[in-house]
């Protein structure tokens, strides 16, 4: 390319700058010198197609170099080897702009598209392009932002969008009751966490839909409830898991931490049902090096407070540029340990024969699968991820509730201690299943626990599988809806005084326990968690057992701990102490 500066004459526009290469010209005013020539009779007009790529292709970048590098190109012509750099930095710019410019195109559009169709949707916080309603989303604990800040401004659905994701926080109570029984909105969001836990495919029980989700639960039912679900042979590997517990208090105490307490137990008895066997006795300095390592994965995988709001969720891209920011690597690393260990345990099943365990019966059904049958080694490692990751910490976290509910309120402590008293012969007495029928308080007051700081309050993500009409709101398919299963069991209508810890609520006038269709933990519908009964038979060993043995109190001049949870998988107090002081001293 020669670039050199032409003279304008009398009569023809002034001097222009014009490049001059094989004889055609092109003005920087956009008209072909050759056209202006043939216009004036000269040349014959030389078409613009005829412009060998060469030139073309700097022709057409040149109007992308920034302004300020303009002046180059009045530069004499011998020095313009020195100021090579420089050119080919304005030509990177020049290509950099381009993208940019695409980008924002892509960007916008894909803005334009989503607007499209969320014509008809719930009022919410401003949707940008690109980033949508992150901004005004709080990164944990959503269930009290939107009853407090959104609830007032916007009603009971609050329509936010996630990166391009449209998502419908429900905080009404008979909105979120009327979602939970929709026949549209049970299945599961289709994100990158969905795949990217379970082998890139959609696995296991909790995050999958369909036949092959139909199939993975009524195994699960059949074989928690075959285990030993409510028979005797669960209950006492639970209360080996108690008796182990309460000697760890025992050796510990008088000053403990609940949150501390309960996991490795709980873990304990879930591994069992998985593996036929436990893999420790005791909790903290008596485990075993591989009960550790499990404790430890567990504890990094629920520790992640972002999953499914962090970047990494969102940008799905970042994992291969960021994958410390992106919050990839706290959020899934763990996860491929959990898949290597239960993959360890397989093996080591196959290798030396399986029992009557949860992996055992999946690989008998491996075994005699059928080409196109949903059971396979992947799918059996999910669908045991799930169990531990939504029942460990789950219940763990309702034992540690209850005690610090016993210590915030003893005059109710005092009343479950009374009719522990009643009931059994005295505090070395083992509560079990077959006393609880006998001990409505305590079972109220384990409710009330669940109600009051309900562990899993916003159930997790419901996905709309066809555009659904709802408070005369369109929202389309494949919007995520979180569902406030904290506003239900929070209606000051339905309940009167919610904010009141009150388990007498769920006692009637003959003094038995009553249920309560809006008492909803665990869920309802089809979603309906396929662990309610072995959570409520563990934490009723557990609760029952240790208030049987120890009185609460708060160590001398420490403040009650706060109502407001901590996030993580599931919400958990706040690290706080008690002193377990035994009721036979
Ligand atoms: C206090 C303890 C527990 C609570 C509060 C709880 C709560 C819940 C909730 C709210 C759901 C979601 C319902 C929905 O999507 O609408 C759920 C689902 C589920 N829970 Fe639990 N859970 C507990 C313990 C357990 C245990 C011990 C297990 C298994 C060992 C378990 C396994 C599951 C599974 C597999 C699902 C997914 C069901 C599905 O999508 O079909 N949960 N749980």
């Amino acid at each position: 390319m020669i670039f050199r500066r032409q003279q304008g004459g009398a009569g023809r526009s002034p001097t222009r700058l014009v490049m001059l290469t094989d004889g055609s010209a092109w003005s920087i005013h956009g008209a072909p010198a050759s056209a202006r020539g043939a216009a004036a009779g000269q040349d014959e007009p030389k078409p613009l197609s005829l412009i060998p790529l060469p030139v073309l292709l700097p022709l057409v970048l040149l109007p992308l170099i920034p302004l300020p590098l303009f002046p180059l190109l009045l530069i004499p012509l011998p020095l313009f080897p020195l100021l090579l750099p420089l050119l080919l930095y304005a030509v990177r710019m020049a290509a950099v702009l381009w993208l940019a410019v695409l980008l924002v195109a892509v960007i916008l559009l894909r803005y334009w598209w989503r607007e499209r169709t969320l014509k008809k949707y719930p009022p919410g916080p401003p949707r940008w392009p690109l980033v949508g309603s992150l901004p005004y989303m709080p990164g944990t604990l959503i269930h009290l932002h939107a009853h407090q800040q959104w609830l007032s401004k916007y009603g009971s659905m609050v329509g936010l969008v996630a990166g391009n994701i449209p998502i419908v926080v429900v905080c009404g109570a008979e909105e979120v009751i009327a979602v939970l029984n929709h026949e549209q909105c049970q299945t599961r969001p289709k994100g990158f966490f969905f795949h990217e836990r379970s082998f890139n495919r959609r696995l296991g029980i909790f995050f999958s839909d369909g036949p092959y989700w139909t199939a993975q639960r009524r195994f699960a039912l059949r074989e928690l409830r075959d285990l030993g679900l409510g028979k005797t042979k669960l209950e006492g590997v639970v209360m080996d898991e108690v008796e182990a517990t309460i000697a760890t208090m025992l050796r510990d105490g008088p000053e403990l931490q609940p949150n501390k307490l309960f996991h490795a137990p709980v873990l304990n008895t879930l591994w069992w049902i998985v593996s036929g066997k436990p893999f420790s006795r005791g909790v903290g300095s008596s485990l075993d090096p591989q009960s550790k390592r499990l404790l430890d994965i567990m504890d990094r995988a629920m520790r992640c407070k972002k999953i499914g709001n962090a970047p990494c969720d969102i940008w799905p891209l970042l994992k291969y540029v960021a994958p410390e920011w992106s919050s990839y690597n706290d959020i899934y690393l763990p996860i491929f340990d959990m898949h290597e260990y239960i993959r360890e345990e397989i093996r080591h099943q196959r290798k030396h024969g399986t029992g009557a365990s949860f992996i055992g019966k999946y690989t008998e059904e491996i075994n005699k699968a059928q080409p196109g049958s949903y059971f396979d080694e992947e799918s059996l490692i999910v669908s045991v991820l799930d169990l531990f990751t939504a029942g460990g910490e789950s219940t763990a976290n309702t034992l540690s509730f209850c005690l610090m509910y016993m210590v915030k309120y003893p005059a109710v402590q005092a009343k479950v201690h009374a009719e522990l008293d009643a009931v059994c012969t005295g505090p070395d007495h083992a509560v079990t299943m077959s006393d609880r029928a006998r001990l409505p308080y305590l079972e109220a007051t384990m409710a009330e626990v669940m109600r009051t700081n309900t562990i899993a309050p916003l159930a997790p993500p419901h996905e709309a599988s066809e555009d659904v009409e709802m408070n005369g709101y369109i929202i389309p398919k494949g919007t995520m809806f979180l569902l406030s299963l904290w506003g239900v069991m929070h209606d000051k209508k339905h309940w009167g005084d919610p904010e009141a810890f009150r388990p007498e609520r769920f006692i009637d006038s003959e003094g038995k326990f009553k249920k309560d269709p809006w008492l909803i933990p665990f869920g309802m519908g089809k979603r309906h968690c396929v662990g309610e009964g072995l959570a409520m038979q563990t934490a009723f060993l557990f609760f029952a057992n240790l208030m049987n043995r120890f009185k609460f109190t708060l160590p001398p001049g420490s403040q009650a701990p706060p109502e407001v949870p901590q996030a993580g998988f599931t919400v958990g107090p706040q690290p706080f102490s008690v002193i377990a002081t035994p009721r036979n001293s």
